[in-house]
């Protein structure tokens, strides 16, 4: 039986969405990767399609991280202001490359009083989004922080980054310029793509999260690729009481298009 929500049109990815800014992408490769798409069209991406990869949403309070949330997951808005108390969350399915694929969205409290409940989802992440607000420059320096307690409960080296500045209807054109100059340095130095949007206005929230799910479908079939690199379906397994290895495997049939 399954349990999971259909997938809706909307939600299907055909193509890798490309990033916002070159200077701070996390990679800025028109397509996916040849043995992601290869490894579709073949059927062979192993559990991703009913794998749920987990995506955390840190930063400053009433930065706008659970607007954003809602302006995707439900396309609604709400200008007053209601703190997260702890966590909460959001499925969201998609289709990418015809394989299905869901994130669960978590949204975490800014506020201090809730961060221990807060800090205590963040284990498990495949995806961090550190929100700051484009119009409050303390907002930008306390992402740093953000992003440290995040990674003590997660592997810095498997984790995709994002830097988003949210609000971004609320700066004049010159005021942007100013902060994403910031923002950029901000995002180079961690390492994390960054984005700037309005969940006010919409602009660029489907086209942040379709990034975030493509590059986060992308990265988890490369690494089940790794994992079955080391035996594919189609080896034989031959069993010999003699051997001290159990199982030796020979290849029947090399793969079409993949190296
Ligand atoms: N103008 C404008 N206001 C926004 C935008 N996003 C959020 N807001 C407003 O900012 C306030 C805080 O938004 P939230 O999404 O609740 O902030 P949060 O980061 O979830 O806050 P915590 O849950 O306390 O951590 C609300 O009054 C929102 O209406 C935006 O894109 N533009
Ligand atoms: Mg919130």
């Amino acid at each position: 039986m399954n349990i999971l929500a259909p997938v809706r049109r909307d939600r299907v990815l055909a193509e890798l969405p490309q990033c916002l800014r070159k200077e701070a992408a996390l990679h800025v490769h028109k397509d996916f990767h040849p043995r992601v798409t290869c490894a579709c069209q073949e059927h062979r991406t192993g559990t991703v399609g009913f794998k749920i990869s987990k995506v955390i949403v840190v930063g400053d309070l009433s930065v706008g991280k659970t607007c954003l949330i809602n302006r995707f997951c439900k396309d609604t808005f709400d200008k007053n202001y209601k703190a997260t108390i702890g966590v909460d969350f959001e499925m969201e399915r998609f289709e990418v490359l015809g394989v299905p694929f869901s994130l669960q969205l978590w949204d975490t409290a800014g506020q201090e009083r809730f961060k221990c409940i807060a800090s205590t989802y963040y284990r498990g992440a495949q995806a961090i989004i550190i929100v700051f607000n484009l119009n409050d420059v303390a907002s930008l320096e306390h992402t740093k922080q953000w992003l440290a307690d995040a990674l003590k409960e997660n592997d810095p080296s498997s984790v995709l980054l994002f830097l988003v500045g949210s609000k971004k209807d609320l700066s004049t054109p010159a005021q942007y310029v100013l902060m994403e100059r910031d923002a950029l340095k901000v995002a180079q130095e961690i390492k994390a793509e960054y984005w700037a949007v309005s969940s006010l206005t919409g602009e660029n929230v489907r086209e942040f999260f379709f990034r975030v799910a493509a590059l986060t479908f992308e990265a988890n079939v490369l690494a089940e690729l790794e994992k079955s690199g080391v035996r594919r379906i189609g080896d034989v397994v031959r069993i010999s009481s003699n051997d001290s290895n159990l199982y030796l495997t020979a290849s029947k049939k090399k793969p079409t298009c993949c190296p």
